[in-house]
């Protein structure tokens, strides 16, 4: 694709006035309805391969993934530049049957890399608008309005050639929101943006896209972005989704152990499962053993512990014992005193856990090279 073919694609456009909005999405319509839609390639069968993905109007979505997963080949299948075989509706509409060029219209893709053309800032914005056909006398205020709100109305004279790179992104992005469309497809969006400000520019799409009633999905490897941002997430494995849910419960409960990982889930301790009169036990590597009280699904390889499941179990602790807690005695590596929470890491055995306690829950002082006993419950274990 040449410079110009990709821009296109980016702000989903062609001349057209802006059609009448007859096909207005219905609150409880799906945006977005993809189902067992593949994609493949010549040396690949399944790059993607969806079972079923639907997003509502007005819906957050995050999409978590290790590099190669297909999360960006998602983003551009669902704005209609990656051939697919299966069924996909996008704003209640069979996209076989429907003139594309109108579907794409709606949505809006910000690519991961920064796509401008060889002309000013404004221009650029202001083209996303033309190529809608929004009148002329409307542009000026909506460019303007879109540069003011990602921190770039005082690059508006300057050649988008000239731009670093977190600037250009920054545009991108203001190029991505100005059209008010009703689908938002961002890829890494906070990608070569300074730490600093990346928590302000994803609340600030947020906000936009809330204030709109635009859906978005997000594709980010910044897990922070996706915490800020989402409240629901799809992880993207292989192209398959293997996991499609509340984020809290991704990070809780993830589904395989490369999500665990991905999502940062501080333990995960290699483990077996034995069925018993009373319930499943337990038997982690590092031979701690206990008995959990629910459904366990077999075969389980591992138990994952969030570091904030761990009590500091003492006599002081202000944190009372509650029964069919597991207690579990090692040795202080490493503590990180961080503001209100110390992180600790603990040997036991062969395997160090990590413990997340807060400041308030531990009375006296906690000493590297000192044994403690660490706690938790069972049913904040969670199984894969
Ligand atoms: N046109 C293509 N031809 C062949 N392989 C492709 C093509 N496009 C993508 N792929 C492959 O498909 C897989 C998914 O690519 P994609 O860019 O969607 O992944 P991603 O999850 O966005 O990765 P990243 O996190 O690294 O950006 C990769 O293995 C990639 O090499």
């Amino acid at each position: 694709m040449n410079m110009m073919t990709e821009f296109k694609s980016f702000v989903n456009l062609q001349s057209y006035p802006v059609a009448r909005q007859e096909n207005l999405t219905r609150m409880n319509e799906y945006v977005l309805n993809m189902q067992q839609v593949n994609v493949d390639s010549k040396k690949r069968k399944n790059i993607l391969s969806i079972e079923n993905f639907a997003v509502r109007p007005g819906e957050l979505v995050a999409v978590l993934g290790p590099n190669g997963a297909g999360k960006s080949t998602l983003l551009r299948t669902i704005n209609l530049l990656q051939p697919y075989r299966g069924q996909m509706q996008l704003f209640g509409q069979d996209v076989c049957h429907t003139n594309k060029t109108l579907l794409r219209r709606r949505s809006a893709l910000v690519f991961q890399e920064t796509l401008l053309l060889n002309d000013t800032v404004f221009n650029n914005v202001a083209k996303v608008l033309e190529f809608r056909g929004i009148p002329a006398n409307k542009i000026k205020q909506k460019v303007h309005t879109a540069l003011a709100t990602f921190g770039c109305e005082h690059l508006a004279n300057r050649s988008a050639r000239s731009l670093s790179g977190g600037e250009a992104k920054r545009v991108c992005i203001a190029c991505g929101l100005v059209a008010d469309s009703e689908l938002l497809l961002l890829d890494e969006p906070s990608a070569s943006l300074d730490v600093g400000i990346r928590a302000e520019i994803i609340e600030k799409i947020r906000q936009s896209a809330q204030a709109r009633g635009s859906a978005v999905i997000l594709v980010s490897h910044n897990f922070t972005d996706i915490l800020h941002f989402a409240e629901r997430a799809i992880a993207l494995f292989d192209g398959c989704i293997v996991q499609d849910d509340k984020l809290e419960m991704l990070i809780r409960r993830p589904a395989n152990e490369q999500l665990a990982r991905l999502v940062g889930m501080d333990n995960i301790i290699p483990c077996r499962v034995e069925r018993g009169s009373r319930g499943y036990f337990i038997k982690l590597a590092n031979s701690i053993e206990f008995l959990y009280p629910g459904e366990v699904r077999t075969p389980i390889t591992a138990c994952c512990l969030s570091g904030d499941a761990f009590y500091i179990d003492d006599t002081t602790s202000s944190v009372p014992y509650q029964p069919g807690m597991v207690t579990i005695k090692g040795r202080v590596e490493r503590i990180v005193r961080g503001i209100g929470i110390y992180t600790i890491w603990v040997k036991v055995g062969e395997q160090t856990l990590i413990a997340r306690v807060p400041q308030s829950h531990i009375s006296g002082n906690v000493y590297q090279h000192e044994i403690i006993k660490l706690a938790f419950h069972p049913r904040d274990a969670h199984f894969i």
